[in-house]
């Protein structure tokens, strides 16, 4: 079997669309645009180019775009003072402090400083609490775009066996919850898991998120399954620098049903999510009808 490729490039451009949609709304109806402050300390490289690719989506789709670069020294009394200070501007809707921080700041400290209405990431310590008990809640971008995919695709994913692999606070937890909260029969299997190939090939849905290039190989699929790859791995190959998931997708891509490509497949899905939680912050913050289709 040939897997069918879902397109997260393109879908995110259908996300940002509805996203910008109602950021007209808001701003024809309302007189309010939406904002987004993203705070970057330290100048790791590949950060720098997440952060200047959702500064320019976040104008794209007509919203207020605030960046804040810190130098890699900056104390954390100084972040802290400045979350502060975003957290008590009304022109500011979401905050996103881009991770990893450098090693002298504790980044639970800092996220969970951030107002959890603004925590547009989802990983404010309430926000996984209201996630995990299915009260509403702001959820984080990876899983939200893997979740949107998922339903896209399959219509209702109720009874189906999905097996996490990772469980990352980032990914792993939230997609757990999420899948469960859709009926699925969730497992999470990690870097311990016993007989890892056997727990996989129970799966319908697969969800790659460890951060280990090429991890999962085909044989591993079972046929039909869906595979949805969330990890982005620079290597080297040939010479050349290749971006990776974490499943090997020419072997995998032979058995699954569907399979979400790296690049192109889950990160362009994490920052219209990121666009679309900003939207749905807004709205809650105005007391106002929430986005359709943007939330889990
Ligand atoms: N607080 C916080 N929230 C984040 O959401 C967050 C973060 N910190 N730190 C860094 C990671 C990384 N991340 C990516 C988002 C999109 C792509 C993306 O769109 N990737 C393109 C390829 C881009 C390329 O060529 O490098 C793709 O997969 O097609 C990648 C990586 C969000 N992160």
């Amino acid at each position: 079997m040939a897997a069918n490729i879902i397109d997260g490039k393109a879908f995110a451009a259908t996300v940002r669309e509805k996203v910008a949609g109602h950021v007209t709304r808001l701003k024809e109806e309302h007189d309010i645009t939406p904002g987004l402050a993203v705070v970057l300390v330290g100048e790791d490289p590949a950060s720098q180019v997440y952060v200047r690719s959702k500064g320019k989506q976040t104008v794209e789709v007509g919203m207020n775009s605030f960046e804040h670069k810190l130098d890699a020294e900056t104390s954390e009394a100084d972040l802290l003072a400045l979350i502060d200070k975003l957290n008590n501007d009304p022109t500011v809707h979401g905050i996103l402090v881009q991770l990893p921080l450098p090693k002298h700041l504790d980044e639970d400290l800092v996220i969970n400083s951030i107002a959890p209405e603004k925590d547009v990431d989802g990983f404010h310590i309430s926000n996984v609490g209201l996630l995990g008990t299915g009260q509403k809640s702001m959820v984080p971008c990876t899983p939200l775009g893997c979740l949107m995919m998922l339903r896209d695709y399959h219509g209702s994913l109720s009874g189906m066996d999905a097996v996490v692999i990772g469980r990352s606070n980032i990914v792993g937890k939230p997609m757990a919850q999420l899948l469960l909260g859709d009926s699925c029969t969730v497992t999470i299997a990690h870097s311990r898991t016993k007989d890892l190939p056997e727990v996989v090939r129970r799966a319908d849905i697969v969800v790659a998120a460890v951060g280990r290039p090429e991890m999962v190989p085909g044989d591993w699929i079972k046929e039909g399954a869906t595979v949805i790859d969330v990890g982005i791995n620079r290597i080297e190959r040939d010479g050349k620098n290749k971006l990776v998931g974490d499943v090997d997708f020419a072997s995998c891509a032979e058995r699954a049903g569907a399979i979400t490509p790296v690049p192109g497949g889950v990160g362009p899905m994490t920052i219209a999510c990121l666009l679309a939680n900003t939207v749905t912050a807004c709205c809650r913050a105005n007391n106002l009808a929430e986005p359709e289709g943007l939330t889990a």
